[in-house]
């Protein structure tokens, strides 16, 4: 069994760099953009129309030319996600030496990093992996989720940001703002999309945890 230690990376401001321009690479890169990556460059002498595409838009730099050495030393992250192995191994080997985060889309014992299926619902974020074992398991897990978690909880992850945000500066008591966040949270998912009011939604909270207590 491998064992693997979740982290969700904030890529603001962090050159990733995407070895090769197939199918991967176009899966890796979309990952990437989805995720706010603002200094993505893509090195590949060919690569799919839609990576072509997005590149014409200025999503990303895209250069067309094979893998040099340069590429591993100014990244944060890189994917080695070429067609030859010898070529992903090297990309894997310079990233461990320049201490950059290194995933190898061939070759799960050169990564530092392995990428986990994703279901997105604005600020929630849903991420699942079977350490490599079995990448279908964790798109069929991915598909299950998305079914279950549908779009609507785009709105409820936005609605308890908000209130925990007013929570912030209305309620000072620790123990009572955790009662009521967590109160919350179980609310939060019956809600329907009309007549909603933060204000009068904690108000209900707070009368609610006041009865619990008396
Ligand atoms: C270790 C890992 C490293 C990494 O890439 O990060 C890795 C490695 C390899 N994948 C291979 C095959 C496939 N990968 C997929 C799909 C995905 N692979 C992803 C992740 C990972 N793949 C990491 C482990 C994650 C985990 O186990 O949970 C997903 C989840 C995320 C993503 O890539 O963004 C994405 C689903 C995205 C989605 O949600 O839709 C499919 C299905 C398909 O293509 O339709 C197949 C064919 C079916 C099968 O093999 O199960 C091969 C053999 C290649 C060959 O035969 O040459 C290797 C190499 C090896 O295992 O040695
Ligand atoms: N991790 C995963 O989920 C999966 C990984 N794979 C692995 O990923 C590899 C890539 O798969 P695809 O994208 O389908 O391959 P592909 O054959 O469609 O694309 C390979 C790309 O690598 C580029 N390339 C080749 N040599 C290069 C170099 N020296 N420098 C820069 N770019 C170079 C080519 O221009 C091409 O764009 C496969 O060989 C396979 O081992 C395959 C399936 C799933």
């Amino acid at each position: 069994m491998n064992g693997y230690y979740p982290i969700v990376l904030q890529l603001r401001g962090k050159r990733c760099v995407i070895i090769g321009g197939g199918g991967i690479a176009q899966r890796k890169l979309l990952g990437l953009l989805e995720a706010g990556a603002d200094d993505v460059l893509l090195v590949s002498p060919s690569v799919t129309a839609q990576i072509e595409r997005l590149a014409a838009e200025g999503k990303f730099r895209l250069e067309r030319r094979e893998y040099k050495e340069e590429d591993a030393k100014e990244a944060w992250l890189i994917f080695a996600a070429t067609n030859d192995k010898r070529v992903n191994a090297a990309v894997a080997a310079d990233g461990e030496r320049f201490g950059v985060l290194v995933n190898a889309a061939d070759e799960p014992d050169n990564s530092t990093f392995i990428s986990p299926s994703v279901v997105r619902r604005g600020d929630l974020l849903l991420a699942v992996t079977v350490s490599g074992a079995s990448p279908a398991l964790s798109q069929q897990i991915k598909q299950e989720l998305e079914a279950q978690y549908g779009p609507r909880y785009e709105e409820i992850a936005a609605r308890l940001r908000r209130l925990r945000d007013r929570t912030l500066d209305m309620i000072l008591d620790e123990q009572e703002r955790r009662a009521v966040l967590k109160l919350a949270a179980e609310d939060a998912v019956q809600f329907n999309r009309n007549n909603f009011d933060t204000d009068e939604w904690l108000q209900s909270l707070y009368h609610r945890i006041d009865r619990r207590h008396s």
